[in-house]
């Protein structure tokens, strides 16, 4: 299969490079330094597998048509990213594995055929040209919004040959709130409070918080006619028991400085509530916070002793 992974970071890197070492045809679309340290020694993968890959490797999409366009940039570049594949991504099979509400959407305002996905693997870029694999998980893909086309099955197929678990779901907008509401959660609260994963579900109070912010959030989704697979509140205790020793990755970004998603996770549910006229008090409140935090960039005078 002739495969586009548009965004090539951490978790692109590892689809584009498990999926060309499986033998499929792939490019890697990113950034430099990463696409020129790729070209020079290859893709080195690191944790669950050590191994280095010999991938094609650029920094702008090429103008033929590929079978399937891997989407892994982070949600506040989806546009950008879609708006410079130009043509090619129009009547072209797009997967997204990003996290957050509204990039298949996108997908689909760019006339392209999306398919919706999401993967709970945990990738870190350590270096240009260097990925590591620290958590193996599964990823979740569908028609989107929902159905079955016997292409979806291909990709998860060609996905499971190159090592990543995958499953169907006929309801892929279903799982895709159910992350982006526990997202909602933990990832507000470990990064106002800069703490891992475990101390929310360990602090009474912090679990209390969480779990009232989960509820918010799946009244806001029913009343906007998602149906969900593994309800929410399953998904938060799951999630915080499996990834225990994590920072979460909106606190990374605002520890690198970078933005955050938050307006694609708790931005995008306010939005929904309000197209509803229901309330979201407790996500517009974290919406706020973290978006006042992503401004500071931790330029914040601590008192002292
Ligand atoms: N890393 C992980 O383990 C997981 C990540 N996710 C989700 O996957 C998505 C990607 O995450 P992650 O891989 O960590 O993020 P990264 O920032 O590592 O990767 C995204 C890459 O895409 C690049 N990019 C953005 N726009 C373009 C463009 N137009 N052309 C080429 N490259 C572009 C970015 O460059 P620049 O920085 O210059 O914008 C960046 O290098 C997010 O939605 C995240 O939440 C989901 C599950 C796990
Ligand atoms: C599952 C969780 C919360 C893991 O930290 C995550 O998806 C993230 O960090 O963005």
């Amino acid at each position: 299969m002739k495969i586009y992974v548009l965004g090539a970071g951490a978790i692109g890197s590892l689809f584009g490079g498990l999926l060309a070492e499986a033998g499929e045809d792939v490019i890697l679309i990113g950034r430099e330094p990463h696409v020129g340290a790729i070209k020079k020694k290859g893709l080195i993968i690191r944790g669950i597998v050590d191994t280095t890959v010999h991938v094609e490797a650029m920094t702008s999409v090429p103008r033929d048509r590929p079978d399937l366009i891997i989407l892994s940039t982070k949600a506040y570049s989806t546009e950008e990213a879609l708006k410079s594949a130009g043509e090619i991504v129009k009547g072209t099979w797009v997967l997204s594995i990003q996290n957050g509400i509204g990039n298949e959407e996108r997908i689909i305002k760019f006339g392209g055929r999306a398919i919706g996905g999401i993967t709970t693997n945990g990738v870190v870029m350590s270096e240009p040209g260097i990925i590591e694999w620290r958590g193996k998980g599964v990823t979740v893909i569908g028609l989107y919004p929902q159905g079955h086309d016997p292409f979806v099955e291909e990709v998860a197929n060609t996905l499971e040959r190159a090592g990543l678990e995958t499953h169907v779901t006929e309801n892929v907008q279903g799982w895709i709130w159910s992350k982006a509401i526990v997202n909602s959660a933990i990832n507000t609260i470990g990064t106002i409070l800069e703490i891992k994963n475990e101390i929310i579900m360990t602090n009474d109070y912090l679990l209390s918080i969480a779990m009232e912010v989960v509820k918010e959030g799946c009244k806001i989704a029913l009343q906007n006619g998602i149906e969900f697979e593994v309800p929410p509140m399953e998904l938060l205790f799951q999630t915080l028991e499996q990834t225990k020793e994590n920072y979460n990755s909106m606190l990374q970004d605002i520890w690198r400085g970078k933005q955050t998603e938050i307006d694609y996770i708790n931005g995008k549910i306010v939005e929904y509530a309000k197209a509803v006229n229901l309330d979201a008090p407790m996500n517009t409140l974290l919406w706020a916070l973290v978006k006042a935090k992503e401004e500071l960039k931790g330029n914040v005078w601590r008192k002292r002793k």
